[in-house]
């Protein structure tokens, strides 16, 4: 069975194609800068050179229909019809309420994704824009939607509701949802069957260090809290998103710099953050290179950022009274040693102990960075999240 995962950006189309009898990668790739005469796309066959085209690409439906036929290019292709795919498992950011698990894409689920508009702007409408294009281009395709919501609808009132009149939860859905759950529910299964426990023994602590950050709190394979909130822009510090701040500081920006809303939320969205505080990037790689020659801005941005994801850690392991698994996974998390490091090093209240060697090796499997004498279990755990959603649309074509 071949199975499409299409995860689309405000810009971007990334795309993987399986073959799930194996689970293995047929092709995959990334469209950007839709919108412009010059997008560009990006598609890789294993054992084949990459290949890169730049095309006018205004929509995503023209877009998407590039991708279909690169995947069916008698040269690049690695299918001959757009029947042999079987499914395809969509990444939708913002389900709301209406969510706890994956379904079937039909116009009722089409309705409440558009209903959900509201409280995720800038992902929603591009992630409903793919799925029109896929099921334009792939009409015999069954169409799934995979939330970055769902994993986190366990969580209890207490931990998801905002400490504001409560009119505004009954009229607007305002609480706290989560997200990247697709991501923290693949690497605590992972991290479970690595230490060889049942999930529902376990009490994990997920760390998804990535551009978009988020650390999630998972009691017997249930989230129960997570740091993101009604957005993507709360908690940790990120690469360009400031997370937790006073909100007496938005009105207080507001008039001061006679900044309109937009503007703010841009401020916070897109120049805070790694970027914002050390005013070099708001890619790790290049902050930690700028602390390195002495920039003391980045110096105080990495400060900043490890000293967050602490402070979160501790609040975890109060909120579920222990911790049995700490685990690293995104961009940052599967390769920022130092990062990891310098977590850790404030932890060992709790009997976690680095092993510093290990966590120096480089790897794509699940592996320990913790020494024997640890009481946690602290793991660095690759997360793909594309898989998850394969596979998880596998399930509803069944
Ligand atoms: N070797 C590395 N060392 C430090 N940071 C890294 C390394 N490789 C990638 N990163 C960081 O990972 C981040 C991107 O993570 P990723 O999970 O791909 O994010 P997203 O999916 O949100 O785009 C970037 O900030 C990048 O700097
Ligand atoms: C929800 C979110 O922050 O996603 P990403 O990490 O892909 O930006
Ligand atoms: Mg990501």
């Amino acid at each position: 069975m071949k199975i499409l995962v299409i995860n689309c950006g405000s810009s971007s189309i990334k795309y993987q194609l399986f073959d799930m009898t194996e689970e293995t990668v047929l092709a995959s790739g990334l469209v950007e800068k839709i919108g412009t005469e010059s997008a560009i796309i990006k598609h890789k066959v294993p054992g084949r050179e990459e290949k890169i085209i730049t095309a006018e690409i205004l929509d995503h439906r023209v877009g998407m229909k590039k991708v279909l036929d690169l995947l069916m290019d008698p040269e690049e292709g690695v299918i001959s019809s757009a029947d042999e795919v079987t499914a395809v498992g969509h990444r939708v950011v913002h389900g709301g309420e209406d969510f706890s698990g994956s379904v079937i894409i039909d116009e009722a689920v089409r309705q409440a994704l558009r209903r959900n508009i509201d409280l995720a702007p800038l992902h929603n409408p591009p992630n409903l824009l793919g799925i029109d294009a896929a099921q334009e281009q792939l009409p015999h395709a069954v169409h799934v939607g995979v939330f970055d919501t769902a994993f986190h609808q366990t969580m209890p009132d207490y931990a998801y509701m905002y400490a504001i009149p409560n009119v505004l939860y009954r009229k607007y859905k305002i609480r706290r949802y989560g997200f990247h759950g697709t991501s923290h529910k693949y690497v605590s299964e992972k991290a479970a069957k690595f230490v060889g426990k049942p999930l529902e023994d376990l009490k994990i602590i997920s760390c998804h260090i990535g551009n978009g950050a988020s650390i999630t709190a998972v009691q017997n394979g249930k989230s129960v809290d997570t740091s993101m909130g009604m957005t993507p822009l709360e908690g940790l510090m990120m690469g360009t998103r400031c997370g937790d701040i006073d909100p007496a500081v938005v009105p207080f920006v507001i008039t001061k710099e006679d900044l309109t809303l937009s503007e703010v939320n841009s401020m916070m969205n897109r120049h805070s953050g790694l970027l914002g505080v050390s005013g070099v990037s708001g890619d790790m790689r290049e902050v930690t290179e700028a602390m390195e020659n002495g920039n003391d801005q980045a110096r105080l941005a990495i400060d900043m950022y490890v000293y967050k994801i602490k402070k979160t850690i501790g609040a975890y392991v109060a909120a579920m009274n222990g911790i049995d698994i700490l685990l690293f996974t995104a961009g940052v998390g599967e390769n920022a040693s130092m990062i990891r490091e310098r977590v850790c090093e404030g932890l060992t209240c709790f009997g976690i102990k680095l092993n510093r060697a290990l966590n120096e090796e480089r790897s794509k499997e699940v592996r320990r960075i913790s020494t024997p004498e640890s009481k946690v279990d602290v793991l660095v755990v690759p997360t793909n999240e594309e898989l998850m959603i394969a596979k998880e649309t596998k399930k509803l074509v069944k």
